[in-house]
């Protein structure tokens, strides 16, 4: 079969170009000029790659950003309070805290304290419960970003079986409940305790994946003909790479791609989705707060 690939770095630069129009138009109507600012604690390197990338696609679409460092000791009282100093600050239009945080501090309540108006990440409880909501908020990133290709792909959801696995708060769990909402599929959700994986996968017109594990979906778990969306990025080391390491998906693409209709790459599939999803939702809390 042939299938095909679907492109996430060209759709993403295209969202960034309509951004920059949009950004251009505020601009000339001297309207208020979204910006982000990203909180990073600690100095994971992975961590660091990925804000500099959103500090630099900020760059490119004209947003204002902020950056605000600070060590891996921080307490998480201290962290909180800072939050609430961004919640307050009538300049900052959206932020976001990256992902890991140390040990020491609790996602669920910094993730609570960021006000959800402002929550370009989309992780508040408030705005996941808004993707069932006839008119969401601001919806996680990633999912959004999955939901996003797929409609620009023209691939018809309404009806068909999407199977995600994976069931994580950032990823997997959204992405069923807008699969169900606004993709109008018959969805089933596995994780780490369901038995015979492959048994749910191979019933998949729509198989999504993200999960973090390079290679989990062999080509026997893949029906013929289905779309395949791999959302997993790992960064896997080793001295055959050029670079120390290479980032790979959940799928193993050379066995699985010829027996798909449309299957994303990693990298360059869902991950720059990610970040395009980011700016539309800090231009979406700009607009709603200063319109
Ligand atoms: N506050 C957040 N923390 C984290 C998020 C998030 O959305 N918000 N997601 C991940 C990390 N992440 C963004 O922060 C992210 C991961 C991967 C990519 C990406 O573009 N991947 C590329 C490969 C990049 C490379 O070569 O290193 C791809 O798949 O093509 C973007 C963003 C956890 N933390
Ligand atoms: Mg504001």
């Amino acid at each position: 079969m042939t299938y095909t690939l679907i492109d996430g770095k060209k759709v993403s630069a295209d969202i960034k170009n309509e951004i920059s129009q949009k950004v251009a138009e505020r601009k000339a109507q001297g309207r208020k000029i979204p910006h982000l600012a990203i909180i990073l604690v600690g100095d994971d390197g992975a961590s660091q790659t990925y804000v500099d990338n959103k500090v630099k696609s900020c760059k490119s679409v004209g947003f204002h950003y902020t950056m605000m460092r600070f060590a891996d000791t921080i307490s998480e009282e201290k962290l909180l309070k800072h939050i609430d100093h961004v919640n307050n600050d009538d300049d900052v239009d959206g932020f976001i805290v990256q992902l890991p945080l140390p040990p020491h501090i609790s996602v669920d309540r910094v993730t609570e304290k960021i006000r959800s108006d402002k929550d370009v990440d989309g992780f508040t409880n408030h705005n996941f419960g808004s993707i069932i909501s006839k008119n969401p908020l601001l919806m996680p990133a990633t999912p959004f970003g999955v939901m996003e290709l797929l409609r620009r792909y023209n691939i018809e959801t309404e009806g068909k079986h999407a199977v995600v696995v994976g069931a994580s708060r950032i990823a997997g769990a959204p992405l069923s409940m807008m699969l169900t909402e606004q993709g109008r599929a018959t969805v089933t959700i596995c994780h780490k305790f369901t038995k015979d994986l492959g048994s749910y996968t191979r019933s998949a017109d729509i198989l999504l994946v993200a999960v973090g594990k390079p290679g989990l979906i062999t080509a026997d778990m893949v029906k013929e003909g289905a779309v395949v969306i791999d959302i997993g990025t790992t960064r896997v080391e080793g001295p055959q790479y050029p670079k120390g390491w290479a980032i790979q998906g959940d799928v193993d693409f050379k066995a699985v791609a010829p027996k798909t209709s449309y299957i994303t790459p990693t990298p360059g599939g869902v991950g720059p989705m990610t970040i395009a999803s980011l700016l539309l939702n800090t231009l979406r809390a700009t607009e709603l707060q200063h319109p």
